[in-house]
C-alpha cells in the first residue's frame, strides 16, 4: 500500500473503505493530497475536525459500538489513535466491513490498550453470518472463506493474500502450507519448526481465513503480551487472558467473539470450557492452538501440569458432543525443542487424534554464532561493560558490509560468507538463573551507561509491561531476564542473547538463544559459565521421576558446555532427534577456532580405570587375574560406593607423576572415558557429571586388549582450565585442595605434630568428637580418618 501511486478518489474509497467517514476522507485527501498513509495519519492525528479514530479498548464501549468513522471518541481516546499515527497502516490494505488498527510502537499507549482491542459488531454480524453459511456449503468445502473477494481463488491463494495484506510477506513457508492443509482436513497437526521459522502463522491465518476465533494456549505472560502486541500492529484483533490481563471486561468481551485471537493460559481455558462452548456456536472456533507444547510433557524442559490437563479439548470440543459441529474442533501443537520422547508423550497426553500429521522441519538456525566461554565474576570483569554494550568480542568481524538473510537450507559458502558480516547493532537479551541477578546486573549495567532493565516474574506487572514495549520499541539495549522472558519472544534484531550461568537443560538454552537473529542475520549466542562447578537444579517442586529428568537434562548442557570437539550446532540440533546434514556449522567457536590439540591420555586413563577396578575388586582381566598393584589392603573396599574425587586422591598419592593434575582435570578425563562407555555411574541417582564410577566390560576389555594402544582425546573444557591453572578456587577450596594432596597433608599433619598447632578454630566437631561431616572440611577430615 505504502508508496503505491493512486488518484484522489481511490485515496478516499480506501479511507471509506477502512471506515472512516466520507467527509473525513474527503477533507483529509483535500489537506495531504491523493498519499494515503499521510490521509490516514491526517485522519488519526484528529487534525479534521469530526474525524473518528480508530476504537481504543479501555474507552471503547459496546454501547457505542458504531461503524468506525461514525464513533464518537472521548478525548481522551482520540488522545490515544493520534498516537496511533501512519506506521498503523503500513500494511493495511483494507476490507469494507472490517475496522483494523494497525498499532505501531507507540510509547503513550499502554500495552493493556494496545491489547484488548475489540472488533465491533458488525464485523461480529458478518462473521456470524459467514458461518451460518457454513452449513450450506458443500460438504467437501471444508472451511468458510471470510473475504467474497477472494471467491474464485484456492486456499493458498487466499492465504498468500492475507498474509500480503497483513503482515507484508509474500508467501507461506512450505511447513507452514503443511499444517494450514491439515487444518483445513479437520486433521491435528503436530508443528516442530525451529525458533523464529514462524510457527505463529499456522494458527493465526484460520482466523482470517475463515472469521472464526483461533484460541491460542501459551504458558507465558510475555508471550502472549508479545503476540497480542505484535499483532495489533498487523491490524488483528487479539486479546489476552489470564493473570497478566490487567483488563476485567476482556473476558467477556472475548466470550462474546470479539477478538479473532483468543490467547489464554491453559489454567483459564480450563476454567471457561463452557463459554468457549458457548463461542463455538456462537461465532465459531476455527481452532485450538497449544503453543509452546512442549510444557505438555514431563520429559520436557518446562512441564506445567495444566497443560497435561489440556485433553479436556479434545472431550469437549468434538462432534459427538457438540450437536452443531460438523467436525472436531482440530488441535494444532507447535514447538521448537521437543526431543522425540517428548513428541510422543504430546501426542499422548493431549489426546490427540490417531491420524494427527506432524509436521517437521530442521531445528538447524545456520544464523546463530554459539559460544561457550568461562564466566569470570561478573562485578569484576571487564569484558562485561564492552560486551554488554555491543562491542563484539570478535573485532576482526566488524568489518563494513550488508548482512545477509540465511535460511536453513543455506549452503557452506553462504554460511562462511556470515562470518564475513559485522555483527549489526541491535539488542541483547541477558538470561540469568535467578530474579536476584536480574536486577543487580541490570544494576550494574545501568551504572555503566547501558540502557538495561531487568525482568523476572516477581516485578509488577505494569514493569513487565513497560520493559517489554520499551524492548520492543529499541528503547533498550539490554535485557536482563530469568526464563520468564524466554519462550516465543519475537523481535527480529535481538543480536545476542548471554546466558550468564548454565541453564538447566539444552532444550531452555536453545528456546531462549532462540530469540536471536529472527531476521535471519548474524547473532551470538554466548553461554558464560563457570567450568570449574558442576552446576546444580535450582528448586522447584518435583517428583522423583522428575528430579532425575531434571539431572539428566543437566547433565546434557554440562556437557554440551564442556565440549571442545564437536560443533555446538551439531550438539544442539542432534540433541532434538534430527539428523545434521551438514557436518558443520561453521560459525560456532569450535568451528572457527578449532579443536584443541588431541593427546595421549593412555596412562592416565589406565591408571584411573585401574584404581576404580581395583577398589570394586573387579578383575581388571577378563579372565579373572587380578593386578594388586593399585589395590591397598587398607583401601575402602569394603565402603559403599567410592566416588571419583577419592579415586583421584588415591591415585594421585601414588603416583608424584599425576600430581599437577587436579581433581577438575581428572573429573574431565572420567567424563571423556564414561563417554566411551568403559566406566559408568554407580550410583541410582543421575548425577550432572559421573560421582560414583564402575567399570563397565568394554571398559576392562580395553584394559586388558588395548594396553599398547594410544588413547587419544580431546581435552574438555575443564582439563584445560586446570592445565591453564586457570582457576576460580576460593582459599577455602585452595586449603581443602591442599588436603587432598598426599605431600601437602603429611607435611600440614607433620607441623602440627611438632608444634603443637592448635587446631583451626572453625574446624567443628560434632558432640561425640566425630568430624562434622556437615561441612566440606569435617567431611574430608573423616575421609581421612577411614583411610587411615
Ligand atoms: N511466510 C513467512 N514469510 C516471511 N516471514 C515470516 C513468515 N512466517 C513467519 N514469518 C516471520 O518469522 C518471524 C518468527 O515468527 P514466529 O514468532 O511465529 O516464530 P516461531 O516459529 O513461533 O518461533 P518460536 O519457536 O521462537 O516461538 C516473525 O517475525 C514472522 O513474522
Ligand atoms: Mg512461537
Amino acid at each position: 500500500m505504502a508508496g503505491s501511486r493512486l488518484s484522489s478518489e481511490e485515496v478516499i474509497a480506501k479511507l471509506i473503505e477502512m471506515g472512516f467517514e466520507n467527509s473525513s476522507a474527503v477533507q483529509a485527501v483535500k489537506k495531504v493530497g491523493p498519499l494515503f498513509n499521510d490521509a490516514v495519519e491526517y485522519i488519526l492525528n484528529g487534525s479534521c475536525g469530526d474525524c473518528g479514530g480508530a476504537p481504543s479498548n479501555s474507552e471503547y464501549s459496546t454501547s457505542n459500538r458504531k461503524a468506525l468513522g461514525k464513533r464518537t471518541l472521548s478525548s481522551a481516546a482520540l488522545g490515544q489513535m493520534r498516537q496511533s499515527s501512519i506506521l498503523n497502516h503500513f500494511q493495511y490494505t483494507g476490507t469494507p466491513k472490517r475496522s483494523r488498527n494497525n498499532n505501531v510502537p507507540d510509547i503513550s499507549i499502554s500495552s493493556s490498550e494496545i491489547l484488548a482491542r475489540p472488533i465491533d459488531d458488525v464485523k461480529a454480524s458478518i462473521t456470524r453470518v459467514d458461518c451460518g453459511n457454513l452449513k450450506t456449503v458443500p460438504e467437501d468445502l471444508q472451511v468458510c472463506f471470510r473475504e467474497e473477494a477472494d471467491t474464485g481463488l484456492d486456499w493458498e491463494q487466499r492465504a498468500n493474500n492475507l498474509l500480503q495484506k497483513h503482515f507484508g510477506y509474500s508467501s507461506v513457508k512450505s511447513f507452514q502450507k503443511e499444517a494450514l492443509a491439515a487444518w483445513l482436513a479437520h486433521q491435528d497437526c503436530l508443528v516442530l519448526a525451529a525458533t523464529g521459522s514462524g510457527k505463529s502463522l499456522c494458527f493465526q491465518i484460520p482466523a482470517l481465513l475463515t472469521g472464526k476465533v483461533v484460541i491460542v494456549i501459551s504458558p507465558l505472560i510475555s508471550l502472549m503480551h508479545d503476540q497480542c502486541l505484535k499483532l495489533s500492529r498487523y491490524g488483528i484483533s487479539a486479546c489476552f487472558l489470564g493473570s497478566g490481563q490487567p483488563d476485567s471486561g476482556v473476558e467477556q468481551k472475548a466470550m462474546r467473539g470479539m477478538y479473532d485471537i483468543i490467547y489464554v493460559c491453559p489454567e483459564t481455558v480450563l476454567r471457561l470450557i463452557k463459554p468457549l462452548q458457548g463461542l463455538a456456536e456462537s461465532r465459531g472456533i476455527a481452532l485450538f492452538a497449544i503453543d509452546e507444547v512442549h510444557c505438555v510433557s514431563k520429559w520436557g524442559h518446562d512441564f506445567r501440569p495444566d497443560y497435561r490437563r489440556l485433553s479436556v479439548l479434545r472431550e469437549n470440543f468434538n462432534a459427538r458432543n457438540l450437536q452443531f459441529l460438523k467436525f472436531d474442533i482440530p488441535l494444532m501443537a507447535l514447538t521448537a525443542t521437543a526431543t522425540i520422547q517428548v513428541r510422543e508423550d504430546i501426542l499422548e497426553s493431549l489426546n490427540m487424534s490417531k491420524e494427527t500429521k506432524i509436521v517437521i522441519t530442521s531445528f538447524f538456525r545456520p544464523n546463530l554464532r554459539f559460544l561457550v566461554t568461562l564466566s569470570p565474576a561478573f562485578h569484576s570483569c571487564s569484558f562485561a561493560y564492552g560486551e554488554f554494550c555491543g562491542e563484539s568480542p570478535h573485532k576482526d568481524w566488524e568489518m563494513s558490509g550488508l548482512a545477509e538473510t540465511i535460511d536453513a537450507s543455506s549452503t557452506a559458502e553462504k554460511r562462511l560468507a556470515l562470518l564475513q558480516e559485522p555483527l549489526e547493532e541491535g539488542p541483547t537479551i541477558i538470561y540469568v538463573p535467578t530474579r536476584k541477578e536480574t536486577l543487580s546486573i541490570a544494576n550494574y549495567l545501568c551504572d555503566y551507561g547501558v540502557k538495561a532493565a531487568a525482568y523476572n516474574a516477581s516485578l509488577s506487572k505494569s514493569h513487565l509491561r513497560q520493559v517489554h514495549k520499551e524492548f520492543h520499541d529499541n528503547m533498550l539495549e539490554v535485557v536482563v531476564a530469568t526464563v520468564a522472558f524466554g519462550m516465543g519472544i519475537d523481535k527480529l534484531n535481538v543480536r545476542r542473547i548471554i546466558h550468564y550461568g548454565w541453564p538447566q537443560s539444552l532444550e531452555a538454552y536453545y528456546q531462549e538463544a532462540g530469540r536471536a537473529g529472527r531476521d535471519g542475520k548474524l547473532a551470538e549466542c554466548i553461554l558464560y559459565a563457570n567450568l570449574s562447578r558442576i552446576p546444580s537444579l535450582l528448586p522447584s517442586k518435583r517428583s522423583e521421576d522428575q528430579t532425575k529428568q531434571a539431572y539428566k537434562m543437566l547433565s546434557d548442557c554440562f556437557r554440551y558446555g564442556m565440549n571442545t570437539s564437536c560443533c555446538r550446532a551439531k550438539i544442539l540440533v542432534e540433541y532434538f532427534g534430527e539428523d545434521f546434514s551438514y557436518e558443520k556449522c561453521l560459525l560456532c567457536d569450535v568451528c572457527v577456532d578449532g579443536p584443541p590439540k588431541v593427546e595421549n591420555l593412555k596412562e592416565e586413563a589406565d591408571i584411573l580405570m585401574q584404581i576404580i577396578a581395583a577398589h570394586h575388586g573387579q578383575s581388571c582381566y577378563l579372565d579373572g587375574s587380578y593386578d594388586d598393584t593399585y589395590s591397598d589392603s587398607k583401601s575402602p573396599r569394603l565402603m559403599q560406593k567410592p566416588n571419583l574425587r577419592m579415586f583421584v586422591s588415591k591415585l594421585r598419592e601414588q603416583s608424584q607423576k599425576f600430581c599437577e593434575k587436579d581433581q577438575l582435570w581428572w573429573r574431565g578425563l572420567a567424563r571423556v572415558i564414561e563417554g566411551k562407555g568403559y566406566i559408568r555411574e554407580g550410583d541410582d541417582k543421575i548425577h550432572v557429571q559421573i560421582k560414583f564410577p564402575q567399570m563397565t566390560r568394554l571398559g576392562l576389555e580395553f584394559l586388558e586388549f588395548e594396553r599398547d594402544q594410544p588413547f587419544y582425546v580431546y581435552p574438555e573444557a575443564d582439563m584445560i582450565l586446570s592445565m591453564n591453572k586457570c582457576k576460580s578456587y576460593s582459599t577455602f577450596a585452595d586449603w581443602g585442595k591442599g588436603w587432598a594432596d598426599p605431600e601437602i597433608r603429611h607435611q600440614r599433619l607433620e607441623k602440627r605434630r611438632l608444634n603443637r598447632e592448635p587446631r583451626k578454630p572453625r574446624m567443628r566437631k560434632s558432640r561425640k568428637g566425630k568430624p562434622d561431616t556437615r561441612t566440606a572440611r569435617g567431611r574430608i577430615t573423616a575421609k581421612l580418618s577411614k583411610l587411615k
